[in-house]
């Protein structure tokens, strides 16, 4: 059947309008359209929405960050955004716009009705004053146009249990088997205390806490909740500063074991507290393997044991996409690994009026930065600065693309000494 939206010309205004075709409104939704957003994005994203989905997702749509797009009275393209913060380089936060839900319907895309949503976005993000947004990609070509940068990884770690022996002694902890009520209640302060160091942790509200822990949850996602174990260490005081989440997938195979334990979650505050979560993960009766992922891709979990080779990284992966919206505040909130000072051209191509040359005075324990007219050391795309700015892509991988211009000769290899960062980038929360 062919489409009844005739073949599309570029976006004019605000509002995408294809040549006798129906005119599509982008707007922020009220409270009545809740209701049809979700059920639009549920659809956007290949899956059905019935009165469940809408109400567990009721409490986190703010309607002046939620985008939809009209065709007529049919919402047929979502978008969200909610406002929190990340960890950055130097044991720093700065706000952020999490940006989330965006989805056209199958019958409406490769129209524009995305690259409409995102300029209408960027636009809010830009007025709140929030330097960054962030997102997590369902595929790598879609944000790179908007300036979205792949900036934080992550890995999926494999273990045979069995050939795991630790190297050293496994710090003494007291682990406690707890249930979902109590994870809610003591979870969110050591995972508030985990992410201090880490850039790209985000912040989890309360209401992410109350996804996570089933106190609002749809049946399905409570039903693979129930099939979690969850596990408290607590150091010689009686702190808890870790904790993971697991289950369990295929105990038997006749009567040999052969269970894979599912790391769901290992979110711990010190190095002690991680090294008896994962000795509890790898030895458990029935278990013959540890599976992970969303691991960091520096995971400390190989220098653990005496044969590091039984850590296999199975898959790395992009995960967080940076946006830098307000160039000057986003490069002077974070920490430098030296001391210099460099011109930086950023060519902003879908918002040219946020890009320009800045100059960046840098040091491990701050740094300025302000508008110049001085010539540029290097130019590089808003989606690269995007992908530096949290210390784990080096900016000297992308110039060995070609995709990097270097006036003074150096300044690359300069700009990777202040830009990256250990540890690397890690979010252990999906948004
Ligand atoms: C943060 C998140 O929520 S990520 C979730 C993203 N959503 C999904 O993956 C759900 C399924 N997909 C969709 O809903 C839609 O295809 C979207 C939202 C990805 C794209 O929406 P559209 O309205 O079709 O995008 P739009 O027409 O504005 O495309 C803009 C450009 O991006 C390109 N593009 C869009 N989607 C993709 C894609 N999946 N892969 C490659 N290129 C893409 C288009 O070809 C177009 O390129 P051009 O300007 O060179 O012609």
């Amino acid at each position: 059947m062919p489409s009844r939206l005739p073949a599309p010309k570029p976006v004019s205004g605000r509002l995408p309008v294809w040549s006798n075709g129906p005119v599509i409104d982008v707007r922020t939704i009220t409270d009545e359209e809740i209701p049809a957003y979700v059920a639009a994005m549920r659809t956007g994203f290949a899956g059905h929405a019935d009165e469940e989905a809408i109400e567990v997702a009721r409490p986190s749509i703010d309607p002046d960050r939620t985008l939809a797009a009209f065709d007529g009275r049919q919402v047929v393209g979502t978008a969200r955004a909610f406002a929190s913060d990340m960890t950055i380089p130097g044991d720093r936060t700065i706000p952020v716009a999490g940006v989330t839900n965006v989805t056209v319907l199958p019958t409406h895309r490769r129209r524009g009705l995305l690259t409409e949503m995102m300029r209408q976005q960027l636009d809010d993000v830009v007025a709140r004053g929030e330097p960054l947004a962030v997102l997590i990609a369902a595929e790598a070509p879609i944000y790179g146009r908007f300036g979205y940068g792949a900036a934080v990884w992550r890995a999926t770690l494999r273990v045979d249990s069995r050939a795991a022996a630790f190297a050293h002694p496994v710090p003494a902890r007291t682990l406690e088997m707890v249930d979902l009520p109590t994870m809610r209640t003591v979870a969110p302060s050591v995972f508030e205390a985990s992410r201090a160091g880490r850039p790209g942790a985000l912040a989890r509200s309360e209401g992410m806490w109350d996804r996570r822990c089933g106190v609002r949850a749809a049946a399905e996602e409570l039903a693979e909740l129930r099939k979690r174990f969850h596990v408290l260490a607590r150091d010689d005081a009686g702190t808890i500063d870790g904790y993971m989440s697991y289950d369990h997938r295929g105990e038997w195979d006749g009567m040999r074991p052969n269970g894979t334990l599912v790391v769901r979650e290992l979110c711990a505050a010190s190095p002690d507290a991680a090294a008896a979560l994962w000795h509890h993960a790898l030895t458990m009766d029935w278990c013959v393997r540890v599976e992970a992922d969303d691991r960091p891709v520096d995971d400390g979990l190989p220098w653990l044991l005496r044969d590091q080779r039984q850590v296999v990284t199975t898959d790395v992966t992009d995960f967080v996409w940076v946006r830098v919206l307000d160039v000057p505040a986003a490069l002077s909130a974070r920490g430098y690994g030296s001391t210099d000072r460099l011109v930086i051209e950023v060519d902003d191509r879908f918002r040219p009026d946020l890009g320009g040359r800045v100059v960046l005075d840098a040091s491990p324990v701050g740094a300025t930065c302000e508008p110049t007219t001085e010539a540029p050391d290097l130019t590089l795309d808003a989606a690269h600065l995007g992908a530096i700015y949290l210390g784990g892509t080096p900016l000297s991988r992308i110039a060995a693309a070609g995709r990097v211009r270097e006036h003074t000769p150096g300044a690359v290899a300069r700009a990777d000494r202040l830009f990256l960062h250990s540890p690397a980038p890690w979010c252990s929360t999906w948004f």
